[in-house]
């Protein structure tokens, strides 16, 4: 069952305690407490899901950040950015970042997959030994409207068994799909037609697929695996609006144990402990969970003693790493009736077509509010073999078939609305577009996470360091002339009258740069801080099983375990750590 304090929970002994009901937390619960002899409690910092409109409604996941549902961070001055602090939002709510995030469902690259296994030594976390997992986590459904994805997806990489419904969207724009499909037919090379780009091999342009069910509702970690069903489990405790402040070594216990959690509120100097006899798994996500371990006195030492941490285990590799994708938006500007956006056009300005679109989704979960955004498609690519980029860095990426860049496509509409426009708020000035939303995916600069102080109810101090390496900017200059190149398609040059904002102004490289740097922002995909690497590696925070190092009876499932970012929005990949974590986790303790 599900309770919002932790004086209301029933007394119990717990085989494992969980941090944070997010993403990893959510699979973890489900997964673990399919065997009856495990007792879990969850805790969850923000409140429960359910109920929750702005995060069931697909289209209405624009007032999800910066809401109570949100962590509401933001991050230091950023260098690379001209020294711009950027918006940094993280579920806090019961399914956590994907129960407020924008529902692109990526898995990247094979490769992205195999480096992991490669760095790690652990085959099992290569591709081809996680397609299992992939099975049991994802449920392709028909798209809302039932139109037939015949064409539009390759069945043969779907599962239609596993816990988290996915589809294409139920609300297609025909108008603004016949043109990205024209490109991909006019032009095809590096913007051909990929059938599927979920299959590992992801370049070219396909069919967006969301989180989204067929039921026209957004699907989340808690809605998919924390269902009523397993809530009712006499093993499963959950408990909301409760935070865990430090992880503290377990008394009585030789070595360093770790299996007590600490719970506290800022209003009170009272705190609770809480004990695992078996293990304690931090799941509070690439933010929280290294924040954690740093309040507990588990990082570099020098910094700890600086803020009066009291040292439990010097390791500097704690929130290190911090491995983020940019986003910045190229919009071409439409002639005068170029595209017909039909009556829904002005959907994201006019309060009047929300109210209907709410009303026909009430009704029987259709219009353009069983998605989120006029957006169709997206395209990824890689910088040309003989780009000049090369002769001066590495390659970044983790093989030859995975991307560079992503470019999210549709009409401006779409990225004026809902997620996507705080993500491109240069699009906001400009009126009626087409436009991609250029994602820098394959970075090599690294940031980091540290503590402002030993106030555990601080925030951290969050820098993802993003263009501190040239070569991301480099990218990003790669990825607008990729875009220009898709404008130069017959059908893109019949309908648009020519790049917009301040790059329409450029003469040279290093003026694109600037603008670069003044108008990149995040795109949410903050992983690495607790990075795995070999057992007995110098480096890393946890080994390949996920287990802390140097520690016994601490584990870390989420986003932060990820040695390098995929080539892909991060979701998935957090899906597949947790569903094989789960397992780790029951063979342990067979
Ligand atoms: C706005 C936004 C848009 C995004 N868009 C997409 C997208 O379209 N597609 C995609 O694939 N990915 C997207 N992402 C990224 C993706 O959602 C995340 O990478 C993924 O969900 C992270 O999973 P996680 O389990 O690591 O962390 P989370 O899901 O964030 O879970 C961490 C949980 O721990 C809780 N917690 C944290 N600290 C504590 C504490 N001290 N005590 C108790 N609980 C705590 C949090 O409240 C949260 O519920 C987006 C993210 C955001 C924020």
């Amino acid at each position: 069952a599900t309770w919002n304090s932790i004086s209301d929970v029933p007394k119990s002994k717990w085989d494992f305690i969980i941090v944070g009901g997010g993403t990893a937390g959510s699979v973890l619960a489900g997964r673990l407490t399919e065997n009856p002899k495990f007792n879990v409690l969850v805790i969850e910092a923000g409140p429960n899901n359910e109920g929750v409109m702005e995060s069931i409604i697909p289209g209405l996941q624009a007032r999800l950040p910066h809401s109570r549902y949100d962590w509401n961070y933001t991050t230091v001055p950023i260098k690379g950015l001209n020294n711009r602090p950027v918006d940094y939002p993280r579920g806090h709510l019961l399914g956590g970042s994907s129960a407020i995030n924008g529902m692109v469902y990526t898995r990247g690259a094979a490769s992205d997959y195999d480096r992991w296994a490669k760095v790690t030594g652990d085959p099992g976390w290569s591709w081809h030994k996680l397609q299992p997992y992939l099975d049991k986590q994802e449920k392709f459904e028909l798209p809302a409207d039932n139109h037939s994805i015949a064409g539009m997806i390759n069945p043969a990489v779907h599962s239609a068994t596993g816990a988290v419904p996915v589809s294409i969207p139920g609300f297609p724009h025909p108008n603004v799909d016949v043109v990205t499909m024209g490109v991909t037919e006019e032009l095809g090379g590096e913007f051909r037609y990929n059938l599927d780009w979920n299959s590992g091999h992801p370049l070219g342009v396909g069919w967006l697929q969301a989180t989204i069910g067929h039921d026209g509702t957004r699907s989340t970690a808690a809605t998919s695996y924390l269902t009523p069903h397993v809530r009712a489990r006499k093993n499963l405790h959950i408990v909301t609006d409760t935070r865990v402040t430090r992880v503290l070594p377990t008394k009585g216990t030789r070595g360093l144990e770790i299996r007590t959690v600490e719970i506290g509120s800022p209003d009170s100097a009272d705190r609770v402990l809480l004990t695992a006899s078996k293990e304690v798994i931090l799941a509070a996500g690439a933010i929280g969970s290294p924040q954690i371990l740093l309040n507990s006195g588990i990082g570099d030492q020098e910094d700890l003693k600086a803020l009066d941490i009291p040292v439990v285990l010097h390791n500097p590799s704690v929130g290190r790493n911090l491995t983020d994708h940019t986003i910045f938006g190229v919009s071409f500007g439409l002639k005068p009736d170029a595209i017909d956006g039909g009556p829904w056009a002005n959907l994201f300005f006019d309060p009047a077509l929300q109210a209907q679109a709410l009303e026909l989704w009430q009704k029987n979960r259709t219009g353009p509010y069983v998605a989120l955004v006029p957006v169709d498609h997206i395209g990824w690519v890689r910088v040309p073999d003989n780009s000049p980029v090369f002769n001066q860095y590495e390659d970044t990426s983790s093989g030859p078939n995975a991307a560079h860049i992503e470019m999210v496509l549709g009409v401006s509409a779409s990225i004026l609305s809902s997620f996507a426009s705080r993500k491109l708020t240069l699009e906001k000035a400009i009126g009626s577009s087409y436009s991609t939303g250029l994602s820098m995916i394959s970075p090599a600069s690294r940031g980091s996470l540290t503590l402002q102080s030993n106030n555990p109810f601080d925030d951290p101090l969050i820098d993802p360091n993003f263009f501190d390496s040239e070569f991301d900017v480099l990218v990003v200059r790669e990825g607008i002339k990729a875009a220009m190149r898709f404008a130069e398609a017959p059908i893109m040059k019949n309908i648009t009258t020519g790049i917009l904002g301040p790059l329409a102004n450029i003469t040279s490289d290093d003026e694109m740069d600037a603008v670069i740097r003044n108008g990149a922002g995040s795109a949410w995909h903050p992983v690495g801080t607790t990075s795995m690497s070999p057992k007995h590696a110098n480096w890393g925070v946890v080994d390949p099983d996920l287990l802390v190092k140097k520690v016994s009876g601490l584990r870390i499932v989420d986003a932060s375990i990820m040695p390098y970012i995929p080539c892909a929005h991060t979701q998935t990949p957090v899906y597949l750590i947790a569903e094989r974590a789960a397992d780790l986790v029951k063979a342990a303790w067979r």
